[in-house]
């Protein structure tokens, strides 16, 4: 059993200072709480706000490797950092980075799909390459916000064998019914834990209403962190992945030449 903690908290919108600090003091309330992993939301340093990010993203995640890397090894935590808008030779990204107990960064990905309504298209670089990583003994992935409705993208990363996939978001409360419909297709398919850690507040263009949830191989929803800020812990037990498997196996199962 691996405790995970998803922080559903509210994002100042162009503020990294007072997110790193609400980050800062989210890691020792989860320390508290008994977790091993901790899972934060997407773009938590800066919210949405892309006019912006010559002056506030993080150049070269430097800030969020010392703040999160420093406070992963002295809580001796393994960290799933949400996503934090970097700037990274020139140009702007949307960066999820891993952390192991020693403070390490074991894996870094850029979102792959750029959510246009947000004009995040217009803004930020896209990344190419999905990110595997083990983390607590975890076999795990990490995907961004929109990344959920690409259900290709989750194949590719399942290739390499994903028991747990974790997904950082910024999702707006309008579509909420989708949200929660689309994790727990990703996990019955993928036959994968499947994490989405959601925000909550406002910004200039949304309102955000959590629903932070972590869903079972089985699709069996966890927990459902509902509308609040706070810490949400589940409990994952990675042989329900085998379990889940024995049965029938549908990555083995593709037949990828007929999916053109
Ligand atoms: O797909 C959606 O409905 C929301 C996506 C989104 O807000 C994002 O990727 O930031």
């Amino acid at each position: 059993m691996v405790k995970v903690a998803m922080v559903q908290m509210d994002i100042e919108f162009g503020n990294p200072a007072k997110n790193f600090s609400r980050v800062g003091e989210a890691l020792e309330q989860a320390k508290d709480l008994g977790a091993e992993v901790v899972v934060f939301p997407e773009m938590w340093n800066t919210g949405y706000d892309l006019e912006n990010l010559p002056s506030i993203a993080d150049r070269d995640g430097r800030r969020t490797k010392t703040l999160v890397g420093q406070l992963a090894k002295q809580l001796s935590l393994n960290v799933v950092a949400g996503s934090v808008a970097t700037l990274k030779d020139g140009r702007f990204y949307n960066t999820t980075y891993t952390f192991d107990q020693t403070g390490k960064v074991i894996a870094e990905y850029d979102k792959a799909h750029r959510f246009g309504p947000m004009q995040e298209d217009q803004y930020v670089a896209a990344g190419n390459q999905p990110a595997n990583y083990e983390i607590a003994n975890l076999k795990s992935a990490s995907l961004i916000c929109y990344d959920l409705r690409f259900p290709e993208w989750w194949r590719t990363a399942g290739t390499k064998g994903v028991n747990v996939y974790f997904l950082p978001a910024e999702w707006p409360t309008s579509r909420i019914e989708q949200w929660e419909a689309l994790l727990k297709a990703r996990a019955i398919e993928n036959q994968a834990f499947v994490i989405g850690v959601n925000r909550v507040g406002d910004d200039p263009n949304n309102h955000f209403n959590g629903h932070s949830m972590a869903v079972a191989p089985s699709g069996e929803v966890l927990a459902n962190a509902d509308e609040q800020a706070g810490i949400t812990i589940v409990e994952i037990d990675q042989t329900a992945v085998q379990e889940a498997k024995q049965l029938f196996d549908i990555q083995n199962d593709r037949r990828p030449e007929l999916y053109r």
